[in-house]
């Protein structure tokens, strides 16, 4: 990590009719960083996600990225800007009438760069072996466990070499030991690629596996942002719940 800022958000808001979800967030992403955002349902962080990559517009605030402000940026901009960042959907959206192939194709063939048949198939065969997933190449989605999904769903939008990685609840759904696997899968993208990741989770064991900063959202704000071990020193109550609430359910289902 270093401290060139890719993205920077200062007091973002955002209100759906008398409902104020984001009330003056302010955040930095810095270069090479893996950032996790926690917060109880319904805290805004799927929204803040979805202004980040433009699917839902700001009330006010302003975001900057790459040294461009984003509220500034011509349709086209916005086009190029978008590439630079990756979404990884929560249900990781890969199209099931398609091979794991086709899939991976998909973003390469939509954002037309005019590339070879030999270069498409080395890119798709690349991002495939970077989450150890070669084999499945010409399988349908439907064939492959959850884990397996979700890293295709990765490898697909790493397929673009975005700049920045979203990760939108990575390891939901998943059993114990096929977390451990997408959190080093989340680190070693972080190596490989050189990606700056937000990854948004519930899961206090990956937010401490692949998170070198969190960022924890409540009413509105980041009201909390250090390290995983510096968050939770507090005798903050709201935080101290989330905490031990997190940990006694994993205990639970163990
Ligand atoms: N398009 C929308 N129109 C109206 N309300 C919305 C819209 N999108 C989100 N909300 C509301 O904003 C709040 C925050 O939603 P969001 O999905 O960001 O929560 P979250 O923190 O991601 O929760 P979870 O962890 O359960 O996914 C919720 O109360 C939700 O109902």
């Amino acid at each position: 990590m270093n401290n060139e800022v890719v993205i920077s958000i200062r007091d973002l808001r955002i209100a759906f009719g008398d409902y104020k979800v984001l009330q003056g967030v302010d955040l930095d992403l810095y270069k090479g960083e893996n950032l996790v955002v926690l917060g109880r349902s319904g805290t805004g962080k799927s929204v803040l996600i979805k202004i980040l990559v433009g699917l839902l517009k700001a009330d006010s605030g302003t975001i900057t990225a790459f040294g461009q402000q984003v509220e500034e940026l011509s349709r086209k901009e916005l086009d190029a800007l978008r590439l630079k960042i990756g979404f990884s959907f929560q249900n990781s959206a890969l199209y099931d009438s398609m091979t794991v192939r086709e899939n991976l194709e998909f973003p390469l063939v939509r954002n037309a760069r005019n590339l070879s048949r030999k270069e498409i198939d080395q890119a798709v065969e690349e991002a495939l072996d970077n989450v150890g997933l070669s084999q499945t190449i010409n399988q349908m989605p439907s064939e492959l466990s959850g884990g397996q999904r979700k890293r295709i769903g990765i490898a697909r939008t790493l397929i673009l070499k975005p700049e920045v990685m979203l990760y939108d609840e990575p390891t939901a759904g998943l059993d114990p030991i096929t977390c451990i696997d997408i959190n080093n899968l989340i680190n070693e993208v972080k190596e490989r690629y050189k990606t700056s990741s937000i990854v948004i989770t519930h899961d206090l064991t990956c937010a401490k596996a692949v998170g070198d900063r969190v960022a924890m959202l409540f009413d509105g704000q980041f009201q909390r942002v250090g390290t995983f071990e510096e968050v939770f020193d507090t005798d903050d109550e709201r935080v101290q719940q989330f905490y031990n609430y997190n940990f006694v359910e994993e205990r639970r289902m163990s």
